[in-house]
């Protein structure tokens, strides 16, 4: 069942929201207000280019401010040898501006890292905004569902009431989709930050994989080959599935030509930058040998279980991860026509980041 209401904002008159769920079910949640609905109304224009300067790059490596040995309940744990650092002991909401900045060189060296017993989602959506902003601009997804007036929070949620991204995944065998957040913009995003609000007891997990260590693997011709290319990703199938679905898409999609391997601006290490979500084609070459050549690097990337991580969500759990040098997927290993076996629902803020660049300065192009 979906209702409608409407909202005023500041700027605009009165838009029409769609509220995504059954009001009957999630009377009595906490966190009601992140519920997803759909602005069918607000129409956005393209983005304007934009000066990034990624926080991570004066950080200093040992993160003596993050990490610091003053701490005594810190506990720093990596959850694989290649990607993944879990952080207990530390709240986000508590950082200043040097710990957030080595926050950012961490997240770029480990690709995500994920906080337990986090008071991040009580402290507020405009607490919660200027976090993700200290890092990049906050991206508005040009399709989803999103919180009540707060289109930067991107909604997380299947339930029985909110099926279409779980219906696009019906007729495969898999839940399992690896992508790099939005990848076909043209200053694609740096940090995303994910908080759950309500976990389920078991089922749900989220896993990354490390597109530093999936380059690393290759064979040096290989990577010889890949870093001279570039490959287009694509918004396009995303805003016809959404139309599809008779969702609103607020902006017009795009494609970008980006590097498929990538320069981190922090680390200045070298990953893989297409992800079997968004990438179409490899720019310059014949229709075969492009699909042959990504469908080797998608099947690397999602079978390489020695460079991925997944991850178990606990109440105050939020994630954080780079997208310049990660895929991640959901697993959506549980019945989502049955809210209740356990609701699994969040928001995500996306940070947007630098235009792609990769060895020897090969820029993206659109
Ligand atoms: O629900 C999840 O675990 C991840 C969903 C996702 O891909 C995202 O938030 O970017
Ligand atoms: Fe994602």
């Amino acid at each position: 069942m979906s209702t409608t209401t409407t909202t005023t904002t500041e700027e605009s008159a009165p838009v029409t929201l769609t509220l995504a769920y059954d009001k009957g079910i999630h009377e009595q949640y906490k966190y009601s207000e992140y519920l997803p609905v759909y602005d069918n109304q607000t129409h956005f224009p393209p983005l304007q280019p934009f000066e990034f300067k990624d926080k991570g790059a004066a950080a200093d490596k040992a993160k003596p401010n993050l990490l610091s040995k003053d701490n005594a309940e810190l506990k720093v744990s990596n959850l694989t040898p290649v990607i993944g650092t879990e952080i207990r002991g530390l709240q986000l909401s508590q950082l200043h501006d040097v710990q957030k900045d080595e926050l950012a060189l961490l997240i770029a060296e480990r690709g995500v890292v994920v906080f337990r017993g986090q008071d991040f989602k009580d402290i507020g959506i405009e607490k919660q905004k200027a976090f993700g902003r200290y890092f990049g601009p906050l991206h508005i997804h040009p399709v989803g569902s999103h919180v009540k007036d707060h289109l930067e929070l991107h909604n997380i949620y299947l339930g029985p009431d909110n099926e279409y991204r779980a219906r696009n995944k019906n007729n495969k065998l898999t839940t399992v989709g690896y992508h790099s957040d939005v990848s076909y913009e043209h200053q694609t995003p740096g940090i995303t930050i994910l908080t759950l609000l309500s976990v389920r007891p078991t089922g749900g997990d989220a896993a990354w994989a490390s597109q530093t260590a999936a380059y690393e693997r290759l064979s040096q011709p290989i990577k010889t080959l890949l870093e001279g290319l570039r490959a287009e990703h694509s918004g396009f199938p995303q805003a016809e599935g959404g139309r599809r679905d008779g969702k609103f898409v607020r902006r017009e999609p795009i494609k970008s030509e980006h590097p498929i391997v990538r320069v981190h601006p922090a680390t200045g290490q070298k990953a893989l930058f297409i992800n079997p979500g968004f990438t179409k084609r490899i720019i310059g070459l014949r229709d075969e040998e492009s699909d042959a050549l990504l469908k080797l690097l998608f099947k690397h990337i999602s079978l390489g279980q020695d460079f991925q991580v997944r991850v178990r969500w606990e109440e105050g759990t939020v994630a954080l991860w780079d997208n310049r040098v990660t895929a991640h997927t959901a697993i959506t290993d549980y019945n989502v026509h049955n809210p209740q076996e356990g609701l699994r629902h969040g928001f995500r803020i996306t940070t947007l980041a630098d235009k792609p660049v990769g060895v020897n300065g090969l820029e993206s192009t659109w």
